[in-house]
């Protein structure tokens, strides 16, 4: 299901992040349906870390609104946005390396989980049971005791994805999560993409096309900036504009 105005949502309009005199995003009018699955790609600097700092909180914009939920959060720190609802990953995976893997995602649970007060011991157990189920979904619930350092780069993007939804999110902003990952590791990640609550609105940014067409319900291709085209990922693959500003001749689209 995938909705507008609905729980998870999010809009930004009139979006503009300037550096100095590099505009990264600018003027941007966009929609993530609630539940949808959306992707977003363009070219090396086209805006798309830029668009997910500023969805997430990391960055102010110069100017335009963000709105989540059907409220604006445009000054809305990212703290507060984070326990709305709206986490993220980035390109580098940070993790507690001599800590366990369950302790990681413990650890990420820990703000969210409301742990004082009389009820602290149930509490305590409900959290842990659902840390482990993060790690059942993103598939690495057998590293539950293994230290975060030990583990491979696919294990530890898995790992980053479990902490994440360890705050219960509504929003999960991914940025380049195959990146770096082997033929194997893509397809854990698309399991655990899929295994995802369909509540959950996922945004993924990343450049391969073949996984995006495998995950994504809905493609936004950024271009210096700007909105380019938005669809579905065949109607993107079709688009002409698409293909002589992004996709030129790839053979893989
Ligand atoms: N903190 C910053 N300071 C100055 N310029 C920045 C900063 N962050 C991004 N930029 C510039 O803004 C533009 C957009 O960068 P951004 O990282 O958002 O693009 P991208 O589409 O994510 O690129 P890539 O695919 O290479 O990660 C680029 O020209 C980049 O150099």
């Amino acid at each position: 299901m995938t909705d507008l105005d609905g729980a998870g949502a999010i809009e930004v309009s009139g979006l503009t992040k300037a550096f100095g005199a590099t505009v990264a995003v600018s003027d941007l009018d966009l929609a993530f349906a609630a539940g949808g699955r959306h992707a977003v790609i363009g070219p090396n600097g086209a805006g798309k870390t830029t668009l997910l700092n500023l969805i997430s909180g990391e960055l102010r914009p110069s100017s335009g609104r963000i709105r989540y939920d059907g409220r604006d959060v445009t000054r809305t720190t990212r703290a507060k946005r984070s326990r709305l609802g709206i986490a993220r990953t980035f390109q580098q995976p940070t993790v507690w390396s001599s800590l366990s893997v369950a302790d990681n995602v413990a650890l990420a649970a820990w703000p969210h989980a409301g742990l004082s007060g009389v009820w602290r011991r149930r509490r305590y157990r409900a959290l842990s049971a659902r840390c482990g189920s993060h790690l059942e979904t993103v598939g690495i619930a057998r590293l539950a005791e293994r230290p975060a350092g030990a583990l491979s780069h696919g294990e530890r993007r898995m790992l980053d994805i479990a902490m994440a939804l360890a705050a219960d999110p509504r929003v999960l902003l991914l940025d380049e999560p195959a990146a770096g990952l082997t033929e194997h590791g893509v397809e854990q990640l698309l399991a655990a993409l899929r295994a995802l609550p369909a509540t959950v609105t996922v945004v993924v940014v990343e450049h391969d096309f073949a996984f995006v067409s495998a995950i994504a319900d809905t493609v936004t291709v950024l271009h210096d900036g700007r909105l380019l085209a938005t669809g579905t990922p065949a109607e993107i693959t079709a688009d002409a504009a698409v293909r002589a500003a992004y996709l030129g001749e790839s053979e893989s689209v």
